[in-house]
């Protein structure tokens, strides 16, 4: 007889999104231009010609969709906060109608009994400081600093529930590596100045938060079990330069004091010196981390892929529309490694979730089981990594909404409701009933 999971009473539940992905109206009340807003209407670089004009229309639309989160039974949302809504330029001029919105958000949902959890950067960001260099520029890390110090101060008492970055690794790996995010241009040699500044701008930011910030402040990560494809001394090598490029490389510094020793094998001479007093900084405590957990590779050695030299062995298993690998007990591996390697901090699943092909609503209904089974193997699996004592604090379903999926558009449907465009009209899927059934028996329904 198996026991039913049961997360703890005051397990955090609740769903993510972030800011150019839902929000629309990205020039609205004094904006500024963002690197995604220039970037999405740049020919040929969104799938279908999509890009974030309306999204989900949540700018006009939030208070909609916080009734939408109450029948979810949630209690915690994890939003973004579009930086070129309060620096139009990046830095310099606060932009007040920019920052109300935020308030009226927050103040929505704490009103609402739902908990906000904020993301200071979640990729969008003011096209001026990619101008100036974007997190190439040594002084991005305090263009960062600066503008989460403003945050924290205007948010106090409404946002208690901080995270610096969202995914750092992919700011750097699409934005520079290759090219597929703003900037926009591979910049190979840019790439791990940029990831040591992304680093250097958390910190400040710790710094910044504990000197006027109140609540709790962490770093939120993508992690990628990663497995060889056979014990070939070629294939371990690969499986090592792919799980420190995608997993450490970030996690190394924070927990460690260090990059991992294949980063300058995988950069070669486009490696740097890092001054010694940096690491320190990057060492900055906090208070939790976030790991949003999608899917796993098994890897194989392939000279001819740089930079890492390793190419993806397409698994026989079900894949999502996203072509990734549905992997449940990857969550687990995650948490328990980065209990085991780096720390016992409280952890969060701040995203987990996938695309499939929906139907169309039909009389208000959107049958979509295979994410009702995703979302209950993760769950098994996210209790599983409890049971062995994983300090595991709550967990985001991604995504609230579907939404723009960056290069992709909008053909990937991550929601638990279904958002029909043009109209926005919101249809929660029976993955959201699935989902509060889950939250209103602490996972008995398992
Ligand atoms: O792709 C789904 C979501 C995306 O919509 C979120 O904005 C972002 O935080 C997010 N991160 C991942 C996982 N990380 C990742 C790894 C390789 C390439 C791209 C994303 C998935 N997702």
């Amino acid at each position: 007889m198996t026991t039913k999971p049961s997360f703890p009473a005051d397990f955090l539940w609740g769903a993510a999104t972030s800011a150019y992905q839902i929000e629309g109206s990205p020039l609205a009340d004094g904006a500024g231009v963002s690197n995604w807003h220039r970037f999405a209407h740049r020919p040929g670089t969104i799938a279908h010609g999509d890009h974030g004009d309306t999204a989900c229309d949540h700018y006009r639309r939030y208070e909609e969709d916080i009734q939408l989160m109450r029948e979810l039974g949630l209690q915690a949302y994890r939003f973004s906060i579009a930086w070129h809504r309060i620096f139009p330029e990046g830095r310099g001029r606060l932009n007040p109608k920019g920052l109300d919105f935020y308030l009226r958000l927050a103040d929505a949902l704490n009103n609402a009994g739902i908990v906000p959890c904020a993301t200071l950067h979640h990729w969008d960001w003011p096209a001026a400081l990619d101008d100036q260099g974007g997190w190439a520029h040594r002084d991005s890390a305090q263009w960062f600093a600066d503008y989460a110090h403003t945050l924290f101060r205007a948010l106090d008492g409404r946002v208690k529930h901080w995270a610096t970055l969202n995914e750092p690794w992919v700011i750097v790996h699409a934005g520079y590596i290759e090219g597929a995010h703003p900037p926009g241009v591979p910049a190979f040699a840019k790439a791990p100045h940029a990831a040591h500044n992304l680093l250097r701008g958390h910190a400040l930011a710790v710094q910044a938060f504990r000197a006027d910030g109140a609540g709790q402040i962490g770093l939120v990560v993508n992690l990628e079990p990663k497995f060889a494809a056979s014990a070939k001394p070629e294939d371990q090598a690969a499986l090592a330069r792919s799980h420190a490029y995608m997993n450490r490389w970030f996690l190394d510094p924070v927990f460690l004091g260090g990059y991992p020793e294949e980063m300058a094998d995988i950069f070669g001479a486009d490696w740097p010196r890092f001054p010694e007093e940096d690491f320190k900084l990057i060492r900055e405590p906090f208070d939790f981390l976030g790991i949003n957990y999608y899917s796993r590779t098994v890897v194989r050695d392939e000279p001819a892929n740089l930079p890492v030299r390793d190419a993806r062995v397409r698994q026989r298993a079900e894949h999502t529309a996203m072509d990734w690998e549905v992997f449940p007990e990857g969550l687990k591996t995650c948490l328990t490694w980065v209990k085991q390697r780096y720390t016992t901090l409280p952890l969060y699943v701040t995203e987990n979730g996938a695309a499939f092909a929906d139907p169309p609503a039909v009389a208000g209904r959107v049958a979509d089981p295979r994410r009702v089974a995703y979302l209950r193997d993760h769950l098994r699996a996210a209790h599983a990594a409890l049971a062995e004592g994983v300090d595991l604090k709550g967990y985001f379903a991604w995504s609230l909404l579907d939404n723009f999926e960056w290069a992709h558009g909008y053909g990937k449907r991550f929601g638990l409701v279904r958002v029909d465009y043009p109209t926005g009209t919101r249809t929660p899927k029976d993955s959201a009933r699935f989902y509060r059934r889950v939250i209103e028996s602490r996972g008995a329904v398992l």
